[in-house]
This record gives C-alpha cells, structure tokens and sequence, in this order.
C-alpha cells in the first residue's frame, strides 16, 4: 500500500501518522505540502490532525481551499481511499468530501483524553480488522469536534450505513455521558456513500503502539494495508 500524508501549515499530526504508515507498510509514506497540486499516485490519501491555518475562520475552512486539496477531491472521486484525521475530518467536512460540520465542542473546553468508541460499520477498508459493536479506546485532542448536521442529512448517514465509529460508555452504550462533544447521534467517525472516505476526530495514530500506552488503533492500519495491497 502506497500512502501520502497532506501537510498544512499548523498540521500537527503529520508525523504521527507517518510513523504509523511507516510501520504498517514498511515504507515511509509520500509527504505532500499543500501548496503543491502533484500528488504521487497513492492508495491511501491521509490528511492528518492539528490546526491547519491557526484554525482561523473555521476549523479546516482555510485548509480546504488549499491547492492540494482540489487533487485530494479529484482522487477522492475516482476512489482512492482518504482518511482524515481530527483537524482532517474538519477540513474533509469542508471540501465537501464529508456531509456535516465539526462545531464548538458542546463545553466550549479543548478536550484532551482518551474516549470509548464502538465500531459501527466494519465494511470498508478503514474498518475491516475490527469487529461489528467493537469498543476500543482513541485519544481525541479538539475544541471542534461536535458533529453537526440536519435531520435528513442524519437520517441518510443513519439509514445508508455512512456512521464508522460513534463514542459510547465503556460498556458500549450511547448516551450522553459517553458523549464528550455532544456530536449528533454520538457521531465519532463517519464515511461517504462508498465507504472509500473516512473522517474521524478521535485519533489511531496516537494509540498505534504499546508506548502509547494502547495499540487499539492499529487495527486501522492494518486493515488498511490488508485491504490494499
Ligand atoms: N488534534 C487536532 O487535530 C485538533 C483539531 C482542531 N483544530 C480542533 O481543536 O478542533
């Protein structure tokens, strides 16, 4: 599996998911800075956490008009695998690749620890190594990261299995306390129609490896390397 990992002026996460690609691969994947429009043929676009442009304006608005970001779509289109992560969901939110927005977290606090997901839909690429109903433990860092969208656009994420991963109780419950952002219908992770995009705001690359103190998210990775090679 050939990967690139998108950077952004303010990304902060690049590296983390580079060392996670690297070790799921073996090769270092392709960094691509945003102002460039030639991105490397690739099965696996990342665009990664942080706060891309001083998270001025919106969150990930200022990043999603960046010239690389019209390849990422394009190939998007055609079907290469995008994952965003964190800071990545927002400006995939606002390329449009996404349906929905991230606001302010529902605190109005940056939040910083680590939360309990279930996996909800384990047909795709980026989910394939997880089990259905799963409960695995991410660290999410966001003070934007309170999903957002309208009644039908819920309704049709809902009924067209586009949910990836939605924040739960430890014991895999939906309910407001395991809910740390007040993201509509507890959504922590979500696809497009084909399940070829993936944003998510919780974070696998920091939970890849026993020093991280979890390895729950290596399981993505993995599944991705399986998947495309
Ligand atoms: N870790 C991140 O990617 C931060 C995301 C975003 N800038 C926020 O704080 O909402």
């Amino acid at each position: 599996m050939k990967a690139a990992v998108i950077v952004f002026p303010g990304s902060n996460c690049d590296r983390d998911v580079c060392v996670a690609l690297e070790h799921a691969t073996g090769e270092k994947p392709a960094t691509v800075w945003h102002r460039d429009s030639d991105l490397p043929k690739v099965d696996l676009i990342v665009v990664p956490g942080g706060f891309s442009y001083g998270d001025y304006l919106r969150s990930g608005a200022m990043a999603a008009q960046s010239p690389v970001m019209r390849e990422v779509v394009a190939r998007a289109k055609a079907g290469v695998r995008v994952m965003g992560v964190c800071n990545g969901f927002q400006i995939l939110t606002e390329a449009r690749l996404l349906p929905g927005v991230l606001m302010r977290n529902a605190g109005l606090k940056f939040i910083c620890r680590t939360v309990d997901l279930r996996v909800e839909n384990t047909d795709s690429a980026f989910t394939s190594a997880y089990d259905k109903d799963q409960v695995v433990r991410f660290p999410v860092a966001h003070h934007d990261g309170n999903y957002f969208a309208d009644a039908d656009t819920l309704a049709r994420v809902e009924d067209t299995g586009m949910v990836a991963f939605r924040y739960v109780t430890p014991d895999g419950i939906v309910d407001a306390s395991g809910n740390p952002n007040g993201s509509a219908n507890s959504i922590a992770g979500l696809f497009n129609e084909k399940r070829t995009v993936l944003g998510l705001m919780p974070h696998p690359e920091r939970a890849f490896e026993p020093l991280h103190g979890n390895t729950d998210g290596r399981a993505m990775f993995t599944g991705l390397v399986e998947a495309l090679s």
